[in-house]
């Protein structure tokens, strides 16, 4: 958990919040908001985020190579899935139309997923985050940088052949609602028209890393380990 203070002192002035607010950065003054913490509810983060979105098709890996990295390189692990997930296990106000999007192949509104993951943010105690099967979308990506405030350090791209992933999502189960042919090709066809152009994005920008996600879990760990061994170098 973030951590939580009972209150700021009272002989603390407005005015002095007000200009420690300003020299927040972007992360501090949008995450957990100003407003909060002039409240006293929430002490500002310490460290600047270190975010990685991982991408790439459904079935391609990015789940299983998300815990191989948590485990070398210890990030907490945030899957856009697994949260929509929860809500709708949770039967919360939003599960219904969660549900009935997923089970379409379709892509769940940005502000509700971004609204998921800024929370989790929020609790988390660690300053690195594997973003998983995020952002999906152009509306995914403007959204995640208006509501956080963040722009991602580096973005994985788990590269891997159609017909490999529909094998691998077709033998996962896991008891997904999408997880049968129908579906499947729908993801497909939504990966291809609204996920490639968010890729083409931060390849154009020099943040995208794509891996050859064919061979072995261990193989094409091979290929992510390099990456973030190169970050942990420099700081
Ligand atoms: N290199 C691999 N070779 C064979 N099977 C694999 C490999 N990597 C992962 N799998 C298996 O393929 C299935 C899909 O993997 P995973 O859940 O990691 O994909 P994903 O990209 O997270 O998919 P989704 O977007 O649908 O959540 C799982 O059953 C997993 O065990
Ligand atoms: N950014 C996201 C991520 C996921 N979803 C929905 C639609 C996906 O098909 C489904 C499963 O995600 P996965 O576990 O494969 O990453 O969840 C979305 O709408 N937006
Ligand atoms: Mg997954």
């Amino acid at each position: 958990m973030w951590r939580r203070v009972a209150s700021l002192s009272s002989s603390i002035s407005s005015s002095f919040l007000a200009q420690t607010a300003s020299r927040l950065n972007t992360w501090e003054s949008l995450t957990t908001g100003i407003a909060q913490q002039a409240k006293g509810v929430i002490a500002p983060k310490e460290k600047t985020p270190f975010i990685t979105f991982v991408l790439g098709g459904p079935g391609s890996g990015k789940g299983t190579q998300c815990i191989k990295i948590v485990e070398t390189f210890g990030f907490a692990h945030l899957s856009a899935g697994d949260l929509l997930r929860r809500e709708i296990a949770s039967k919360s106000a939003d599960g219904a139309m969660i549900l009935n999007t997923i089970k379409e192949g379709k892509i769940v509104p940005s502000q509700v997923t971004v609204k998921l993951i800024q929370k989790e943010m929020e609790l988390s105690d660690n300053h690195k985050f594997l973003i998983d099967g995020f952002p999906r979308t152009e509306e995914n990506r403007v959204s995640f940088e208006r509501i956080i405030g963040v722009e991602p350090n580096v973005v994985l791209f788990f590269d891997c052949p159609e017909e490999e992933m529909v094998k691998r999502v077709l033998n996962r189960n896991e008891g997904r609602v999408d997880d049968n042919l129908e579906t499947i090709k729908k993801r497909l066809t939504v990966f291809q028209a609204l996920s490639l152009p968010v890729i083409n994005y931060y390849s154009e920008r020099g943040k995208l890393y794509t891996i050859k996600a064919i061979g072995t879990e261990d193989e094409i760990f091979e290929q992510v380990r390099p990456i973030f061994a190169a970050f942990e170098t420099v700081g």
